[in-house]
């Protein structure tokens, strides 16, 4: 690149490439619509992570500038939700209220312009997409701190509801008021959990008498703090950003490593395999000496890594068998995974989906 001596310069050139990359993306945007028509007539699913994390791979590893793959991503992902809109706009339900944590997690996979609907409880995302009124769901499935959240695994035994994808988000609490001055503040809005996740934070930041005051979640509490002077928020960044409450601190946590995973969920949803696969499964073993040993021998012997394995007591009839929920490398369409599920009636295959964490 020819050397730019000053901003004026700069700025006429960035202009200049801006114009070109917006004839390229509208170009890429016909391809899109004409897919969209395809998938139409074939009843195709719209969303495909395999393939967005196929196209990721491969810009990654093509780059030769300045952007890594972490900005690829970045990029690519908004690009490919404009790009889902433009081919079909699909519904998305999630766990709510508008500006959870859930809600941040499904903009970062389905952008700033799709149809979104916040849902009071895990069983009712579940039941939208069960029902069709939604294409997709996106629900908590664990928290490195709290642990396996027991709704979404329920459900999705009972439901023939799909894994589609793995959101692996890290969780970062905003502190957020209308007063930039902290002794003015009095009283803080938050969710207990939120409170105790950042006891550090408000110990540190406030040597006179705060109350907390627990509320249903961190979104009720941007919206009350507002509205009121004296007051904040501990809440989420979109959050934040909804109620419009301007952000003091980022990051206010006391453990940098607090994560959730989410899933999306749809109903009668495979991928493609997309090279760097992990498969849920759920199975249910009797409770006799050995079962689990016999069960987990298989992986070990079609040399299948396993990532996960928890275990429910499963009620049935009078005495108790076991279920565990399994996660391993690998995608239903590999011979040693789907010889491995083959007439299993005892296992219910959850999804195969690209691995993210
Ligand atoms: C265009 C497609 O549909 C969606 C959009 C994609 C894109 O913008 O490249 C990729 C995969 C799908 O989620 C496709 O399936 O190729």
């Amino acid at each position: 690149m020819s050397e730019i001596n000053s901003i004026e310069e700069a700025r006429v050139k960035i202009d200049s490439i801006d114009a070109e990359l917006l004839r390229l993306l509208n170009d890429r945007m016909e391809v899109v619509k004409s897919i969209g028509d395809l998938k139409r007539n074939s009843n195709g699913a719209i969303y495909r992570p395999d393939r967005e994390q196929a196209i990721i791979q491969r810009l990654s590893e093509l780059t030769t500038g300045r952007l890594n793959k972490k900005a690829i991503e970045a990029i690519f992902l908004e690009i490919f939700a404009v790009s889902r809109n433009i081919e079909l706009s699909e519904k998305v339900a999630y766990l709510g209220p508008e500006g959870s944590f859930t809600h941040q997690a499904a903009e970062s996979r389905f952008g700033a312009i799709s149809e979104y609907i916040p849902l009071k409880t895990i069983k009712s995302v579940f039941e939208a997409v069960d029902t069709k009124r939604v294409r997709f769901g996106v629900i908590p499935v664990e928290n490195n701190q709290e642990g396996i959240v027991n709704d979404t695994i329920k459900l999705l035994n009972s439901l023939d509801i799909n894994i589609v994808a793995e959101l692996p988000m890290p969780i970062h609490f905003t502190f957020g008021s209308i007063n930039d001055d902290l002794k003015a503040i009095t009283k803080i809005y938050s969710k207990d959990i939120a409170f105790q996740q950042c006891s550090k934070f408000i110990e540190e930041y406030f040597n006179h008498d705060v109350e907390l005051i627990p509320v249903d979640s961190t979104s009720k509490a941007a919206q009350l703090a507002s509205e009121k002077s004296g007051t904040a928020a501990i809440c989420s960044p979109i959050a934040a950003k909804l109620y419009k409450l301007p952000v003091l601190f980022d990051n206010i946590e006391d453990s940098a490593d607090n994560f959730t995973r989410f899933l999306i969920i749809s109903d009668d949803f495979k991928n493609n395999k997309s090279g760097n696969d992990k498969t849920s499964i759920l199975v249910k073993l009797s409770s006799e000496p050995g079962s689990l040993v016999n069960f987990l021998q298989k992986f070990y012997d079609a040399n299948i890594n396993l990532n996960k394995i928890e275990s429910y007591p499963a009620k049935k009839g009078k005495g108790f068998s076991y279920q565990f929920l399994l996660e391993f490398d690998g995608h239903f369409d590999d011979a040693s995974v789907s010889q491995l599920l083959a007439d299993n009636d005892s296992i219910k295959w959850l999804g195969s989906y690209p691995k993210l964490c």
